[in-house]
């Protein structure tokens, strides 16, 4: 994500003060733009957060929760607006995204696509106005170097239908003489393999009928603009906590 980022914002004019990768990184000190297929632009790869921050106003960041618990303490230190897209946060950087949004914007969304935010509206509805006989399981499936699980944006879309009908809880594997499914389960299951970049289905099953709500992303570079589309929509705003139905509008 970080590769398809950088080509982007650079060519989108935003300006690249900054880049960072793992203290383990072969990448460390080679430019940014080399790495990423932008061509030069001045700036080397480090693991030093603050110095990355160095006269950023947004940071951007596709990584693992440790690394983003670290950028949000010093994007707090330096005022700068955050847009997260990493997946599967543990309570303490949820946490800490709270925390932080009480003094600098930030925006953190398992899927920085426009349509898995419409799907997870369209979601909501469908739930509310089929009601407790439709029964709703979600499948998502990713490409094999996916080290998470489910995806961040299935739990994002059981969080969308545990809102439009409360008291579901998630199931996330059935094996054995389970029984008959419970009518407050959410299936959410995970297929990995291939390349596969991103695909979502919400199945809504009822008596004699059934929905099939999917969304497949075919391109990472559609994460990577909406993610640039937030840090746009970020600069300038005050503190709080920000989503993609905001950038959307
Ligand atoms: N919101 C959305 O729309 C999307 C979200 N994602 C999520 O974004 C995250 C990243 O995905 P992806 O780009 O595919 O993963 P990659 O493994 O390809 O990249 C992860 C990046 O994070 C860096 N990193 C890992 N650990 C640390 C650390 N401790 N300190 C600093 N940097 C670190 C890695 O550095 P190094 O190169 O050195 O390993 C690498 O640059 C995942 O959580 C994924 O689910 C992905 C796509 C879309
Ligand atoms: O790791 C990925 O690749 C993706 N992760 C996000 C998620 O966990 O939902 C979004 C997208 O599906 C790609």
């Amino acid at each position: 994500m970080g590769q398809s980022i950088v080509r982007l914002a650079a060519q989108e004019g935003f300006s690249i003060v900054g880049a960072l990768a793992s203290p383990q990184s072969p990448h460390l000190g080679r430019d940014v733009g080399e790495v990423a297929g932008a061509g030069i632009l001045g700036v080397a790869i480090g693991d030093d957060v603050a110095s990355a921050l160095l006269g950023a106003d947004v940071v951007i960041d596709f990584s693992r929760p440790e690394a983003l618990s670290r950028v949000l303490t010093v994007a707090r230190r330096k005022n700068v607006a955050v847009v997260s897209g990493t997946t599967r946060l543990d309570a303490d950087t949820e946490k800490k995204l709270d925390e932080a949004s009480a003094t600098i914007p930030v925006l953190w969304a398992p899927n920085t696509s426009l349509g898995v935010q419409v799907l997870a509206e369209i979601v909501a509805e469908a739930v509310r106005r089929l009601g407790l006989g439709f029964d709703v399981e979600i499948v998502e499936t990713h490409h094999k170097a996916k080290v998470d699980s489910p995806s961040g944006t299935a739990t994002r879309l059981a969080d969308a239908a545990r809102d439009a009908r409360k008291g579901l809880r998630t199931v996330t594997g059935r094996e054995g003489n389970v029984g008959p499914r419970a009518a407050d389960e959410i299936g959410v299951f995970a297929v990995r393999g291939g390349d596969v970049i991103g695909d979502h289905t919400v199945h809504l099953l009822g008596p004699g009928e059934r929905l099939e709500l999917t969304h497949r992303a075919t391109n990472r570079d559609l994460f990577a603009r909406g993610a640039l589309r937030a840090a746009r929509y970020l600069f300038g705003k005050p503190a709080g906590r920000y989503s993609m139905a905001d950038v959307l509008g």
